[in-house]
């Protein structure tokens, strides 16, 4: 089912033109040019994973890297209009063109499309460009399921122009090359990648929204000032965009940015620096009165939290989930209870039996507020949970009480102290991983390698850091575990973003060594 689209936006196949900031004083635009030094490539980052789709089109098109230093290439000028065809599309969400033997990157396009770019940047590698207006639309290209007048501009979205089942498709796609070029491993111990699960709502999804806007250089706002920019950032800028609607936030967040935009103005003089603004949806339902219209048997109500330290509310299906408004949890809820299926269901083949009967024994590493503990953990034997967050654990303590889950405990740690507090056995024990985006630390695996639980469910925002930890795994002590499956849930539609999850069984070596030749690598 999908969410009614919001109403039509104006004309959208060009960049539409914002507010901007000058450039500041001629010390500021220094600072700034000192602060674009480039940064180190982090180990599955966007820098390093647009790096590396860059150099598999350059190998796919016979190109070398240039022999000559930049910038004596005979380059075409900054600022200059460029004609160009998308060849790719990335995996952070650009589109990839060649001309005259180099890779420019183009925001908001997709193979196929002729656009016009204005070039930004030049680097050794590749230039960098803004995407301008469509000359010749790809086949994929559907500029009228644009639902945003701040799309092609705001860095939020890449995919508005593309079919939903194309998004889900590409998301499939970027799993794909993630194992390819970040795990290391043996395509045959892989399975084929399954079809990416879609999000029921692909817009008015998110349930979490952050706003910032940026102080003045000294001193804090005078009296009188003008209101700054409120919104997110401007692609390929260090500059913010000024944003009154965001669609793909809940209806709730979407009044919340007006209200939160008109506090600000008003209250400009008590900020003495930029500020992030955060809109947080919470639910409150009451049981439906007898004659009272609708088809649940709940009544609710959505309130927009903008305090950090207040509490918001949450349900998946009949369970409850109290946080903290400031704390980490899943930002849309409409996929949540497809995340039963990945812990609790068989896969189709049979290989994977529902952890509610076998193993007997859950770990929900990184457990934030209790998510996969609570939707889980009821008719296993006993569920232990961890988190480096003191107060997740001490939610995650609370909504595991008040959903009558009555064999969990909770450790605030590194994730690996677990290990020392597990007194289930290994043959009986599943361990959920949900990671931050820059996946598991060594001595966390070392530990998990050292218990060798049944099965391993991990669940990742980076689907490049997890590929590169099942590579450690597997080609390490864990060349036992067999990969049951890996797939796609589409938690951000829109997006270039997708939460991985990779199922392992531990069949032990010789069971891996008698499998069929063509049991995974389907
Ligand atoms: C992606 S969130 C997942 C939370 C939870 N599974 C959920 O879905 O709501 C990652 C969690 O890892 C926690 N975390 C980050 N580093 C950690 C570490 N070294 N050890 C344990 N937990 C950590 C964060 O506090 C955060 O709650």
């Amino acid at each position: 089912m999908s969410a009614p689209l919001p109403p039509p936006p104006g004309p959208s196949n060009t960049r539409p033109q914002f507010r901007q900031h000058d450039g500041g004083s001629p010390r500021n635009q220094k600072r700034r040019r000192l602060e674009r030094a480039p940064k180190p490539v982090k180990e599955g980052g966007a820098e390093e994973v647009l790096q590396t789709d860059i150099s598999s089109l350059m190998s796919a098109l016979g190109l070398t890297r240039p022999e000559k230093p930049f910038p004596e290439q005979g380059l075409p000028p900054i600022s200059s209009e460029i004609e160009l065809t998308i060849k790719m599309l990335s995996s952070t969400g650009d589109g990839l063109a060649e001309h005259s033997g180099r890779i420019y990157v183009v925001p908001f396009s997709i193979p196929g499309d002729i656009i016009t770019a204005k070039v930004i940047r030049h680097t050794t590698t590749h230039s960098i460009t803004d995407f301008l207006s469509v000359k010749s639309p790809s086949q994929d290209r559907d500029d009228s399921l644009i639902g945003c007048k701040y799309f092609n501009t705001c860095s939020g979205c890449q995919f508005q122009m593309l079919p939903y089942a194309k998004q889900l498709e590409h998301k499939r796609n970027v799993i794909l090359k993630a194992y390819d070029n970040f795990s290391n491993l043996d395509p045959k111990l892989l399975p084929g990648i399954g079809d990416t699960v879609g999000s029921p709502l692909q817009y008015s999804y998110r349930t979490k929204l952050t706003p910032h806007f940026d102080g003045p250089r000294r001193g804090g706002f005078k009296a009188g000032a003008p209101t700054p920019d409120i919104g997110f950032m401007i692609k390929g800028r260090r500059q913010v965009l000024d944003i009154e609607d965001c669609p793909i936030g809940t209806d709730i967040l979407r009044k919340g940015i007006k209200t939160a935009r008109k506090y600000v103005e008003e209250n400009l003089h008590t900020y003495k620096r930029g500020a992030t603004i955060l809109l947080r949806e919470s639910t409150t339902r009451r049981p439906r009165e007898e004659g009272e219209e609708g088809n649940t048997k709940w009544v609710e109500e959505k309130e927009c939290i903008t305090d950090n330290n207040a509490q918001t509310t949450e349900y998946i299906g009949d369970y409850k989930f109290v946080n903290p408004a400031g704390a980490f949890f899943q930002n849309n809820n409409s996929i949540l209870p497809a995340l039963h299926y990945p812990v609790l269901t068989t896969s189709p083949d049979g290989t994977r039996t529902t952890i509610s009967t076998s193993p007997k024994y859950l770990v929900d590493a990184y457990c934030g507020s209790g998510l996969f503990t609570i939707l889980c953990g009821k008719n296993l034997t006993s569920v232990i949970g961890v988190d480096i967050a003191a107060d997740s654990i001490a939610y995650a303590s609370s909504n595991a009480a008040a959903n009558n889950i009555e064999n969990a405990r909770f450790i605030a740690g590194n994730a690996e102290t677990i290990f020392e507090s597990i007194d289930f056995p290994s043959t009986e024990t599943s361990v959920i991983i949900d990671p931050p985006r820059k996946g598991c630390d060594k001595p966390f695996l070392d530990q998990l390698l050292e218990f060798k639980p049944k099965r391993v469910v991990y669940v990742s925002c980076n689907v490049h850091t997890q590929a590169r930890d099942l590579g450690y795994i597997l080609n390490g002590k864990g060349s036992g575990y067999r990969v049951d499956e890996i797939r796609g849930f589409d938690f951000f539609p829109q997006t270039h973003h997708v939460e991985g999850v990779a199922i392992l069984t531990w069949i032990g070596e010789e069971g891996i060594a008698s499998l069929p030749e063509d049991v995974n690598n389907g």
